[in-house]
């Protein structure tokens, strides 16, 4: 195994207080023959991680598994291997400016292999406690198996970041705080300017606010069980993993590390891995007074199947069934599976077909799910890289998606039924304005539910409702919004 861990050199400048390091480089002055792979297969196995995001258009947490697999690293490299790749590919925009200033050069102008391997290196520098020559050697071997032309460029790169701390560098490219906030913001807490804008627009111009939230989102999530109602209590099953009961879901486990798919409860169908803030609005629904039957429930949106798993563990206890719509087949047999043994029907198809299809016929359920598909601007601290990957553009055809889904889940529920329409996503477009535009666009007549009691009492941080929108840095959760609209003709 390679050694990573090392006490921060005194005096080394702003960098992560737990971040992994290097003790010594025993490669240090040594260069590797060109052509052969460099000796540390952990920043190997970051490398080849980053490339393939950037070349593949990969997703970073089902590549880094697949390479680590492939590698056999497991332990500390595998540890090391994911705080370089998941830390480089968020921080990824203020590197991407640090690269540039010190070489000189535009970032489209370094060939892809040397400018992956150079956001590496500036990681290690930067926001870890690798010592800089390690950091530099170690990158410039690299460089020299992924692009044998560029060592030499790379090796001055990286003498040139070393000279300077993060603070420095940031004071030097960020925007003043006082002429353009939102940019000082996004360089210094690596997002895009875009996103930091409707972060900040959703926490109502709160720029402190907004920091503390995207502070968190360059935090790994803690992993949340969901104890399924009927099969697990949250209790027992924290003692069962060595996890710790949730602080709002009363389904919710936080585990202390380790494999989910692992543990026993996740093999018997007992739990699965689903975020708090998800449970919390998938229970809201049910939660919503309802006056008769109470039998038919839709889910419209319904793939991989998290929010049917509990929703349909619930119906098995109250006597009711899920119809679980999904538009992509793949997608539809997860819910499948997710639901064994549940009252769950699946149906693989385009949830707009409400009023066109047999199986969805108007005015039929009592309750009705609408987790809409969304940027997923909630959820960044799951996938590094998507901050960077998603674009304003993206966001008028799911608008318009959403929009007909909640059309379409207005349509399907009976006069006095109700409709929770959520998104993984606080970017106000895609919550309060699809919210309003779609009831608008119904044709029917609707009433907003306060969705604030409808989640467990005491939580902190709800607003002023009716809507409610979580956040990661009050409530450890996605930032999950919640509408709840009740037919009222
Ligand atoms: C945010 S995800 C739902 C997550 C799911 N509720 C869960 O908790 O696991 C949105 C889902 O909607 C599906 N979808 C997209 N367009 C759809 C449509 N027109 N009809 C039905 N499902 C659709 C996507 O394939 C995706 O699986």
């Amino acid at each position: 195994m390679t050694e990573h861990r090392a006490p921060r050199p005194h005096g080394a400048g702003p960098r992560r207080p737990s971040g992994p390091g290097h003790p010594r480089d025993q490669r240090s002055g040594r260069a590797p023959r060109a052509g052969r792979p460099p000796s540390d297969p952990a920043r190997q196995a970051a490398y080849e991680a980053v490339a393939a995001v950037h070349r593949d258009d990969a997703y970073a947490n089902l590549v880094l598994g697949e390479i680590l697999g492939g590698m056999g690293l497991h332990g500390r490299d595998a540890a090391f291997a994911t705080e370089l790749t998941y830390g480089t590919l968020r921080a990824l925009g203020t590197l991407d400016l640090i690269i540039a200033d010190a070489s000189g050069r535009e970032l489209s102008q370094i060939d892809p292999p040397a400018r992956d391997a150079l956001r590496l290196g500036a990681y290690q520098l930067l926001y870890t406690r690798v010592p800089s020559h390690a950091a530099v050697n170690q990158t410039v071997d690299l460089v020299r198996s992924v692009a044998p032309g560029a060592a030499g460029f790379a090796n001055a790169v990286m003498r040139t970041i070393s000279e300077t701390s993060l603070d420095d560098w940031l004071a030097k490219l960020a925007p003043s705080h006082d002429e353009d906030p939102v940019g000082n913001l996004a360089v210094h807490h690596h997002h895009p300017e875009w996103i930091v804008r409707s972060f900040a627009e959703a926490l109502g111009g709160d720029l402190e606010d907004t920091a503390r939230l995207l502070i968190e989102d360059n935090q790994a999530p803690v992993v949340h069980l969901c104890a399924r109602p009927g099969r697990a209590d949250a209790v027992e099953l924290a003692d069962e993993v060595n996890g710790v009961p949730g602080a709002f879901s009363p389904y919710a486990v936080y585990l202390n590390g380790g494999a989910p798919r692992e543990l026993a409860a996740i093999r018997e169908g007992r739990a699965h891995v689903q975020d708090e803030g998800s449970q919390l609005v998938a229970a809201a629904l049910l939660a919503a007074p309802l006056e008769g039957r109470d039998t038919r429930w839709l889910d419209l949106c319904a793939g991989p199947g998290g929010k049917t798993g509990l929703i349909g563990a619930i119906a098995a206890g109250r006597g009711a069934e899920v119809t679980a719509v999904e538009v992509a087949e793949h997608r539809a047999r997860l819910v499948e599976q997710a639901t064994e043994g549940m009252p769950v029907t699946v149906l693989p198809m385009d949830g707009r077909s409400v009023g066109r299809d047999p199986d969805l016929p108007e005015e039929a359920f009592d309750r009705v799910l609408v987790d809409a598909p969304c940027t997923g601007l909630g959820s960044l601290r799951r996938r590094p890289e998507s901050r960077w990957r998603r674009q304003p553009a993206d966001l008028p055809p799911l608008t318009k998606l959403q929009r007909e889904l909640l059309v379409a889940a207005l349509r399907a529920v009976r006069p006095g039924g109700v409709v929770a329409y959520v998104t993984c996503s606080p970017h106000m477009v895609e919550t309060q304005v699809t919210v309003s535009e779609g009831a608008r666009r119904s044709g029917v007549e609707v009433d907003f539910v306060d969705a604030r009691p409808l989640l467990p009492p005491g939580m902190p941080g709800l607003g002023p409702g009716p809507t409610v929108q979580l956040w990661p840095h009050r409530h450890g959760t996605d930032a999950m919004f919640l509408a709840v609209l009740r037919r009222t003709s």
